[in-house]
Parts: C-alpha cells; structure tokens; sequence
C-alpha cells in the first residue's frame, strides 16, 4: 500500500460554485432479495450536492451504503436505512438522497388447469427519496396480459351469423348437424385479434408499509385483468386460456378501468398512476391507457 498520503480532490473546492440536483452512481449490481426470489438489481444511488463551493461528493460511501442491501430481503426499513447512511456520511453536503434499484423478479406461477407451473419475470423498479419534506417509496411492476379486442370478437360473431344463414338456409335446422358444424372451421369463419399486452404499474407507498407488496400488486393486477400470459401450457391450459380471453374482451381503456379499480382496494397505496399497452396486432402501433390516482 501506499505510505503518502492519497491526493483528495472531491474534498477541495471548486472554483465554479453551483449547487448540484443529483450526484451519484448508476448501474451498481447488487444481488438482494425481493419477493423471497433472488434478484440481481441495478442500482442507482445519489444525493444532492447543496454546498455549491464542494468540488464532489463521496461515491465511495454511498457505495458501501447500498452494500447494505446484498442478499437482504429489499424492504422499507432497509431502503429507508440506506438513505440516513447517504444523508448522514454527507453532512454539510447533501440535503437530499435518492435509491433506484431494477430488474426483475422472479415467480412461480400456476398453469390454468393442468398441475404444471413455471417461472414468470416481471421487471420492477423501487425508487425512494428522502429530503427535508420526508421520504416518499415508489413501487413499479410490469404485467404481461392478453388482450381480445371485443369490437373485433362482436365483427367475427356477424361473420360467422351470416354464414351460419348461407351454410343453414332452411329456418328447421338439425341440432347435430348444428353442433358439427361449430365444431369445423365454417363454425369460426373469422376470430377477433389479440395482443400481448403490458400494465406498467406504479404505486406510492402508503406511510405505514414495511414490506413492498410485489405480489399482491402483481396479483391483484392479474386477476383483475383476467389474461395474464402463462407459463408451461399443455393443451388444457391453452384451452382455458381461449375461454378466459373470451370472457374478458378488452379495450387498451377496459384494461385501464379494471386495474383502476384494482388497485383502489391495495391498502398499500397512497398514490397510483398505471400505463396500458395494448400491442396491436390490428396496426403497426401501439393502443394506450393511463390513468392515476391522488398522483402529483
Ligand atoms: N466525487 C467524485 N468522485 C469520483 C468521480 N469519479 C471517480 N471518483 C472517485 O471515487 C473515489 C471515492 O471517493 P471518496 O468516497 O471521496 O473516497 P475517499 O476519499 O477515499 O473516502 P472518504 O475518506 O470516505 O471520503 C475517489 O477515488 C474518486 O476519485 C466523480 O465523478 N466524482
């Protein structure tokens, strides 16, 4: 090791002072835990610089700040302690401190019908703040879903009536001539289109939270929506997969509406706001909702 003492240039002053919004690393990867499944996150951690005659913060301690996280369960009180460590080893400096972690997490999810299951990714992002107004956590999942579009369903069902007239001219029809018929391809002469689709949602941690609720935002969304898209699926499964996209026609806003009043009853809420693409496969473009609540 070196016996001279080591140069420190953040420690003098600049000769352009300036505060600063935001000085930190990004990208950091941290294994934790989140959801009980082991996540490689990426990290991003910062503070402000407020001293505007402070040539640089010290990135070395907010790095060991976030080491705090490596293989601990991500929860409020370990968020909340990695922001006092940024804020407390940059007094004088920094009034503000600012943690995102990302990526995605891992889940066990049931087929529909058959005993088999499979793993799901969802990508996530936490972001929480502390500053002199207090600390504000944000939680973001993205949900993959099907969507049937039920203009295009009521425009195949027109079709498949009036071929139904051509191939069943006379008004007495034979019933098991009928049933044939909807079984063969005549039967289903046009079928609706449907998309995979994706809920971006993001919630405000209410001020009594201690855990992140990855799964109940995620299963709420899910069931609300109907379609989630699944993982291991034998015949069965796709099976009930067509019934559930047929009892769940959805528009880009009835995806929107649902997860509204989905994540209305998340008492882990203080503040929402949900994106929805819809991946046409009508167009060549997307079909987008939003909507939000109590969000500023
Ligand atoms: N502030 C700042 N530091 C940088 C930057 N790029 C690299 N570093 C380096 O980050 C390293 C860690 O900085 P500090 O945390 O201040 O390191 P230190 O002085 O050994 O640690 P302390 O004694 O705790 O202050 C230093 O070697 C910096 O040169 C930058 O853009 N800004």
């Amino acid at each position: 090791m070196n016996e001279q003492p080591l140069p420190d240039i953040a420690a003098q002053a600049t000769h352009h002072e300036l505060p600063l919004d935001w000085v930190g690393m990004a990208g950091i990867a941290l294994p934790i835990r989140l959801a009980d499944a082991a996540v490689t996150a990426s990290v991003d951690i910062g503070v402000s610089l407020d001293d505007a005659g402070a040539r640089g913060i010290h990135m070395s301690r907010l790095y060991l700040a976030a080491q705090r996280l490596v293989h601990q369960p991500l929860n409020v009180p370990a968020v909340l302690q990695v922001l006092d460590d940024c804020l407390s080893s940059h007094q004088e400096l920094s009034d503000s401190a600012t943690l995102t972690l990302r990526g995605e997490v891992p889940l066990k999810r049931p087929a529909l019908v058959s005993p088999l299951n499979g793993w799901k990714g969802y990508p996530f992002e936490v972001r929480a703040r502390q500053d002199g107004r207090g600390v504000n956590i944000e939680l973001q999942v993205e949900v993959g879903y099907s969507s049937t579009c039920p203009c295009s369903a009521a425009l195949a069902r027109q079709l498949i009536q009036q071929r139904f007239a051509w191939d069943f001219p006379d008004q007495q029809v034979d019933y098991s001539s009928v049933l044939d018929w909807l079984g063969s391809t005549q039967g289903i002469v046009a079928t609706p289109h449907s998309q995979r689709s994706t809920a971006t949602l993001q919630l405000r941690l209410a001020p009594d939270c201690i855990e992140l609720p990855v799964l109940a935002l995620i299963d709420s969304a899910e069931h609300a929506l109907g379609t989630p898209v699944q993982t291991a699926v034998k015949r069965a499964d796709e099976q009930a997969f067509a019934l559930a996209n047929g009892q769940n026609l959805m528009f880009c806003e009835d995806a929107a509406r649902r997860l509204h009043r989905a994540l209305r009853q998340l008492p882990q809420a203080s503040a929402f706001r949900l994106k929805v693409v819809h991946a046409e496969s009508l167009h060549a473009h997307d079909a987008v909702a939003e909507s939000s609540w109590n969000w500023c």
